[in-house]
């Protein structure tokens, strides 16, 4: 009652205050009243009986909000306020967030941080007379010290001894590979032909179909097969298929560059508990060892792998090459030089693979020009293979603009050293290098240096006219250089150039997305993204 009075007094004042007239108001109170009941009647019976009829309609005509709400979010989405909205204020960063995320994912999977060389910046030498020093002064300036400091050989290598001056290993791999080796591919080429269709298929059937073809991750794939293909070069087709084993040749290469990259940022005294973290005690190591000590050894006769492939391998030949000579005293011994060998051989080839495929994929009119050359993969040999004057010239442009390293030639000081002629003088401890960047960038041999010419070897005016892929040269210093230049460049040439010919006869070749990042540079070297994938459409 009180509150009524309360309210009735501000009516009063509300009259007083407006000037309103209470006739006025009776009158239009009547009206609203009479209104009133005849629209709630109807709405009444209008409710009553809608009510009954349909109830679960009621739920959502009684929230006409929630229609208004759906209604703008539908025409807003229509018209992009939403992303406008969202870019604004949050979109930029949480794509830029991702983005970054996956790039720093992506970089670590494909190795990207490691810090492959001291900060000390090497000397570097540039005329024919110093590289050929340079070259051959191993007394001093060490070969195996380079890539011992750099992937520490002591715990990948099982304690390799690197600063050693003999040149006994050297020589070793020098006769096995590129003279008995080399000798010997063509007989190998048809078990290398096999393997590869046989990895091939395995590979094709990890795939993932898409509407254009199969998608396949770029370096693993070409990895796989570069792998695969060599293993049968230096342990023969049984060891070589044995999954473990295959595996374990597969990852030992990984976990030295992954050591590599953490020994770069790790004090020499965690160097060991690193390593055994990174490679899970070693454990691919270990196998591969125990496996070759075996067959080097006491297994040397009874290993499983029929004659006319086993006396091909480098596996045989090694015991065969060292019988009688004295500085090789044990099967261990032995089984730990092959394997630095193979991881010579395994690291590789298989990003220079990846980097031609690369460029295959973005020059389909490559591709028609080499399927022409190669006319048909019936009968190819060893010998047609090799006489593929494109092939060769395209493989060997592509790694002049793309090398690995755009050092070459790397060797460590083992005392201070003066180069003839007075300069440079070397200290001990640091490296002398020859620029492969400048080299393969010289305007003279390489005219318009910049451009990407497949034919350049065959076309042009220049020095390096005719030039093949594996000749050692000072004007395209890949393999090294002199007496010390890769023993296995042959292989490498061959197994990259049959996993090529195969790949174009077979497929048409192109990017799954050709925006994807393809290669990552660091300090002095270039490597394949692990992400990037292509499309390998079945020609019919
Ligand atoms: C595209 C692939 C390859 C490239 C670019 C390459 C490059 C090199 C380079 C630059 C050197 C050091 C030369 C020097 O510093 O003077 C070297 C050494 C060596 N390479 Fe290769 N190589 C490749 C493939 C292979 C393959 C397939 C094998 C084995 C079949 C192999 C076996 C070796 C060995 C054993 C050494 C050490 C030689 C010694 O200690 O005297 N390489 N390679």
């Amino acid at each position: 009652m009180d509150q009524y009075l309360g309210y009735a007094g501000y009516g009063m004042e509300y009259l007083r205050d407006t000037g309103y007239s209470i006739d006025q108001y009776l009158r239009d109170t009547r009206y609203n009243v009479d209104q009133y009941l005849r629209d709630t009647r109807y709405n009444v019976d209008q409710y009553l009986r809608y009510t009954r009829d349909n109830v679960k309609v009621d739920q959502y005509l009684v929230s006409p909000l929630v229609v208004w709400v759906i209604c703008v979010l539908c025409v807003s989405g229509l018209l992009g306020f939403d992303a406008y909205i969202l870019r604004r204020k949050y979109r930029s960063k949480v794509k830029r967030f991702i983005q970054q995320t996956r790039a720093v994912i992506n970089d670590f999977r494909s190795a990207r941080y490691y810090k492959p060389w001291n900060s000390a910046k090497p000397i570097i030498v540039t005329t024919k007379k110093q590289i050929q020093e340079l070259s051959e002064a191993s007394q001093v300036l060490s070969q195996r010290a380079v890539y011992a400091d750099m992937f520490g050989f002591k715990h990948t290598l099982n304690g390799y001894d690197h600063h050693e001056v003999n040149t006994a290993k050297s020589r070793l791999f020098g006769r096995l590979l590129q003279v008995q080796g080399t000798a010997n591919l063509p007989k190998v080429f048809p078990f290398l032909t096999k393997r590869l269709n046989e990895s091939l298929g395995v590979q094709l059937r990890q795939g993932k179909l898409t509407p254009n073809g199969i998608s396949l991750p770029v370096a693993n794939t070409v990895r796989v097969l570069a792998s695969r293909l060599m293993g049968v070069t230096f342990f023969g087709e049984n060891l070589s298929a044995d999954p473990k084993f295959a595996d374990a040749l597969l990852r030992h290469p990984k976990d030295m560059v992954s050591c590599l990259a953490a020994f770069q940022v790790t004090p020499g005294f965690l160097s060991s508990a690193v390593h055994s973290l990174i490679t899970r005690g070693g454990q691919s190591q270990k196998l591969i060892l125990s496996k070759l000590a075996y067959i080097l050894g006491p297994g040397y006769e009874s290993w499983d792998e029929p004659l006319p492939l086993k006396e091909l391998t480098f596996a045989w030949n090694m015991v065969q090459l060292t019988r009688d000579n004295p500085y090789w005293t044990s099967s261990e011994q032995l089984a730990q030089n092959l394997l630095g060998a193979w991881f010579a051989a395994a690291h590789q080839p298989w990003m220079n693979l990846d980097f031609i495929t690369l460029s295959l994929c973005v020059h389909p009119e490559i591709q028609d020009a080499l399927r022409e050359e190669i006319g048909d993969l019936e009968g190819l040999d060893y010998e047609r293979l090799q006489n593929m004057p494109l092939l060769d010239s395209f493989i060997k442009e592509t790694v002049r603009l793309h090398p690995l390293d755009t050092m070459a030639v790397r060797r460590k000081a083992l005392k201070d050293y003066t180069f003839v002629g007075g300069a440079p003088f070397v200290k001990a401890g640091s490296t002398v290098c020859v620029s492969s960047y400048d080299k393969m960038h010289d305007d003279i041999d390489y005219p318009n240096p910049n451009s990407y010419q497949p034919r350049r070897f065959l076309d042009t005016r220049s020095p390096v006219r005719g030039t093949k892929f594996t000749d050692v040269s000072e004007k395209f210093p890949v393999w090294g250089f002199g007496s010390l230049a890769c023993p296995g460049r042959f292989h490498a040439s061959i197994v990259i150039k049959l996993i090529l010919v195969h790949l174009i006869m077979k497929f048409d070749l192109r990017l799954e997305d050709e925006k994807a990042r393809r290669l990552w540079s660091w300090e002095t070297f270039t490597m394949p993204y692990e992400s990037t994938r292509f499309v390998l459409k079945a020609r019919t």
